[in-house]
């Protein structure tokens, strides 16, 4: 178990294992105490289905805490990125309006990115802001998306553009929900575990390079979600050290979003950091060799690293970007592989320097 200290709320813990889900009702209980407070549970059909039905894999959530004498209503939306959005976010305020729900009541988050991201807004907004717990189901989500309050959706004019910080009260990682997932999504969650070996740790960069994480997954989570919580603690609100965690996030983004979501987002991080790692090297800034290691570590876990989309199309979608200050943006860089830095370049030069030619 972790405990994340934030300006911004309370402490909260972040618990990590397998059959947390069954334990739910009793940990919900360790916050709520012998208050029963109205349970507005957010998931997509995907999640929703693996509890669904007469040989459900996973535990009826909603049964459970039901049980446990915690009135719940349940709102479901298709699952994937094409959901993260305002009108969804409208659905849901229909949602907690119906079934009156009120401050002193609890949303529970339950699926992966698209569901914490999505649900956590609400709970930021609805209200003015209600208390909400996070209950990841994807590795993307142990490690990173449940982690640190960022919430928000997705406009037409890009990626999570529209948002609050807005941090949990509890968060809790089942680890067992994990067999549950596709390969492709679980590889989406490495990309953002590769991330933090380079922007972070080179040793667990190593340990990613010598292959899949096997029976050290547990454990691997655990340190990312630790390396992340130092992060957030040090700058909650993305004014400076938080932004090294959107390390390949910029040109991720653009792809993502000149796809149309079907370049999902661990795909586009895996081609982004390859690409920065690229144009970094190119101008002398990364050493020689530390995109090519990157781009064989994304390989190895069944990740792209790279786009036909022209450099041009993403560049000006970059721009978009939440890290653009006037005609600024800062870029996330790497002294070395484990040593992440901040990089602010001129909105002209941007093309140049992703072809490598600036600073030559
Ligand atoms: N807030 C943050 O700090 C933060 C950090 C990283 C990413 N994100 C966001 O997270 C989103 C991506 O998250 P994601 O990769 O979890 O995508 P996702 O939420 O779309 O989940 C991927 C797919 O897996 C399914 N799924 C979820 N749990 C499952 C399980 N246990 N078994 C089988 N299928 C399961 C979902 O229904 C969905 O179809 C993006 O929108 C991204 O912007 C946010
Ligand atoms: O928590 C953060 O800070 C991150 O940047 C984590 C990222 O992995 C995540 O995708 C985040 O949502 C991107 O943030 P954004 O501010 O660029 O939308
Ligand atoms: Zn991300």
């Amino acid at each position: 178990m972790k405990t994340i200290h934030v300006a911004a709320g309370r402490p909260y813990d972040i618990r990590i294992g397998g059959g947390l889900l069954r334990e739910l009702p009793a940990l919900l209980t360790g916050i709520c105490g012998e208050r029963r407070p109205r349970l507005a549970l957010i998931t997509d059909d995907r999640v929703n289905a693996l509890a669904d039905g007469a040989r459900r894999p996973v535990p009826d959530l909603q049964a459970a805490l039901e049980a446990a004498g915690y009135p719940v209503c349940k709102f479901v939306f298709p699952n994937g990125e094409a959901s993260k959005t305002l009108d969804t976010v409208q659905k849901v305020y229909g949602f907690l309006s119906a079934n009156s729900i009120t401050r002193t009541d609890l949303i529970l988050a339950v699926g992966g990115g698209v569901v914490g991201d999505l649900a956590g807004f609400a709970a930021a907004t609805w209200l003015r802001g209600v208390s909400f717990v996070q209950v990841p189901t994807t590795l993307l989500a142990m490690v990173d998306s449940s982690v640190g309050g960022k919430t928000g959706v997705d406009i037409p004019e890009g990626k999570n553009l529209v948002g609050a910080f807005w941090q949990p009260s509890f968060v809790a990682c089942d680890t067992d929900m994990l067999s549950f997932l596709p390969a492709e999504t679980f590889a989406d969650g490495m990309a953002e575990v590769i991330k933090y070996g380079a922007i972070l740790d080179e040793s667990l960069f190593s340990l990613l390079e010598a292959g899949a994480p096997g029976d050290r997954l547990r454990e691997i989570i655990a340190r990312c979600v630790d390396l992340k919580r130092q992060v957030v603690e040090e700058d909650e609100r993305d004014r400076g050290l938080r932004q090294i965690l959107n390390f390949g996030h910029t040109f991720g983004h653009a792809i993502e979003k000149e796809s149309a979501f079907s370049v999902t987002h661990g795909q586009g991080v895996a081609i982004g950091m390859a690409l920065m790692a690229r144009a970094c090297e190119r101008v002398g800034l990364t050493p020689a060799g530390t995109a090519d290691r990157i781009a064989r570590c994304c390989a190895l876990h069944g990740l792209p690293t790279r786009t036909d989309y022209p450099l041009e199309t993403l560049c000006a979608h970059a721009m978009g970007d939440k890290k653009r200050a006037g005609d600024r943006l800062t870029l996330v860089t790497l002294e070395r592989l484990g040593k992440a830095t901040l990089h602010p370049v001129g909105a002209a030069e941007l093309p140049d320097f992703m072809k490598g030619g600036a600073g030559r």
